[in-house]
């Protein structure tokens, strides 16, 4: 299979004339775009968290084990557009049918060989397998093609470290990193030592420069004191969070999350609804960390409204875990909007995907997954057969476009629907000295009949679940 080798266009979708914060990260972000055959890599194995992949030119390899040929493929080109979103440029892809990968490497012997020429043949200096390989697999994978071989996970914390901006996301991805490398260090040590002799693979000195056990195990330790020094961290700014999140809680406002896979349009929903002018980008993980803006109801209510990371097949358990507390911030919205990219070969699977990650996140969780509306994305390019099949697939789904808007007064419309589901109705009478809880059942909630009695005033309502506890002492 060929594999187109343009790098993804990085375009804006704002159409205003002065840039938002999104244009303007969007601009930092592409001029920080890897400058090919220059190498980032630092020498020292423990700084992980500023040490990016070297990939220039690579070739791609898959095994595919289930599912029809067009699904392999969608699962190559997805691996694909990951490569180009970490900077690069792809320059064939091999699958391989087989019934499981092979133990020892991963591709058969036979297809190795293969693998070796073609990596040959285009000059490539990476090639970048599409599952989650053992430290053996990789080591046994690369001495046979002689040029480094990394896999999918790896690809995808590479591109999460180059895209964090915040303390919190830099932290949470260095360590996940870490953790990743951590059974991996000799591994990523004979790499290491090999680049440093020159050019990949133009040297046999494979496996023989690696650093002594001794090295190993220094930085072993090394790495796992610095693991413990970033959980910690990550714990303190977690709990800032739930201050904050609290403080919204205390003030009743609803919280609605946006999920979705990676690329569905999430932030450009986000900005649709809001105008946040957040960052748009059609490369994979744009976002990492979690954007809220304040939203309203077209009968005035608040609430808010959270952007934060996509999804993807097989997100890196590493990342799943490290990740933990901006997802429970997530799962523990009032309601979820999980966006589908309506113009992709295979919604259904994207969906399913989110899903999978959704319930690992929550059943570490006590409370249960919020109620989940789906909203199909960007109908304006999808095919009208492919949508109305989707149409009657999930009759439930609000269909609309962040480009051209279609449909977004309607999911607007839904979206109170949803958070007036989640009130509760309440009958209380309100002594007349709490004139702030009259006010804050008006604002927030929905008046069905109010009148004015001897002890204070009578209200038949439908409020949040918190305003109800709140007003749980006057209740008739
Ligand atoms: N045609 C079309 N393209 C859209 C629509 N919405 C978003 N896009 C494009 O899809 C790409 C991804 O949009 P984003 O909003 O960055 O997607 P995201 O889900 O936030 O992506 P990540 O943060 O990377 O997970 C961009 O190129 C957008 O311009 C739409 O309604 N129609
Ligand atoms: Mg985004």
């Amino acid at each position: 299979m060929e594999l187109s080798g343009e790098p993804i266009p990085a375009h804006q979708s704002s159409h205003r004339a002065d840039p938002s914060a999104g244009d303007l990260q969007l601009e930092e972000r592409t001029s920080l775009r890897r400058v090919r055959g220059l190498s980032t890599e630092l020498t020292d194995i423990t700084e992980v968290e500023y040490r990016q992949l070297r990939l220039e030119e690579v070739v791609l390899a898959g095994v595919w084990t289930s599912g029809s040929a067009a699904h392999a493929e969608a699962s190559m080109r997805e691996l694909a557009a990951l490569a180009e979103t970490a900077g690069s440029v792809v320059l064939e892809g091999l699958i391989q049918r087989r019934d499981k990968p092979d133990a020892a490497t991963y591709l058969g012997s036979g297809k190795a060989a293969e693998l070796r020429e073609v990596v040959e043949a285009t000059g490539a200096d990476t090639v970048i397998c599409d599952g989650e390989l053992t430290p053996a697999q990789l080591t046994a994978l690369e001495k046979i093609v002689k040029v480094k071989v990394i896999d999918r996970t790896a690809l995808i914390l590479d591109i999460f470290a180059q895209h964090a901006t915040s303390r919190e996301g830099k932290a949470q991805v260095s360590l996940a990193q870490m953790e990743y490398m951590l059974p991996r260090l000799r591994g990523w040590g004979e790499a290491l030592s090999r680049q440093a002799g020159g050019r990949a693979g133009s040297n046999g000195g494979v496996g023989l420069r690696g650093p002594g056990e001794t090295k190993i195990e220094t930085d072993r330790r090394r790495i796992r004191e610095r693991m413990a020094k970033l959980r910690r961290e990550i714990q303190a700014m977690k709990s800032s969070r739930d201050t904050k999140r609290a403080r919204r809680q205390r003030n009743q406002v609803p919280a609605v999350a946006i999920v979705g896979y990676t690329n569905a349009g999430k932030s450009s929903l986000l900005n649709a609804l809001t105008d946040a002018g957040v960052l748009v980008q059609n490369a994979l993980f744009a976002t990492l960390d979690p954007t809220t803006r304040r939203a309203e109801l077209d009968d005035g209510r608040e609430y808010v409204l959270t952007d934060t990371v996509g999804f993807v097949r097989h997100l890196p358990t590493q990342l799943v875990e490290a990740f933990r507390s901006t997802l429970e911030e997530v799962t523990s919205a009032d309601v979820l909007l999980h966006v589908v990219d309506g113009s992709d070969e295979f919604p259904l699977e994207q969906i399913n995907a989110v899903r999978q990650v959704i319930d690992d996140v929550v059943r570490e969780q006590e409370a249960p997954a919020p109620p989940e509306m789906l909203v199909i994305n960007k109908i304006d390019a999808a095919d009208p057969v492919a949508l109305a099949k989707l149409r009657r697939t999930l009759p439930d789904a609000v269909f609309v476009s962040a480009h051209t808007k279609a449909g977004i007064p309607g999911l607007r419309t839904r979206i109170a629907e949803m958070l007036t589901r989640t009130d509760v109705e309440v009958l209380v009478e309100v002594p007349y000295s709490r004139g702030d809880l009259v006010s804050r059942i008006h604002a927030e909630g929905t008046v069905s009949l109010e009148t004015h009695e001897s002890e204070g005033t009578r209200i038949r309502a439908h409020v949040p679940p918190a305003l109800a506890s709140v007003l749980v002492d006057y209740g008739l």
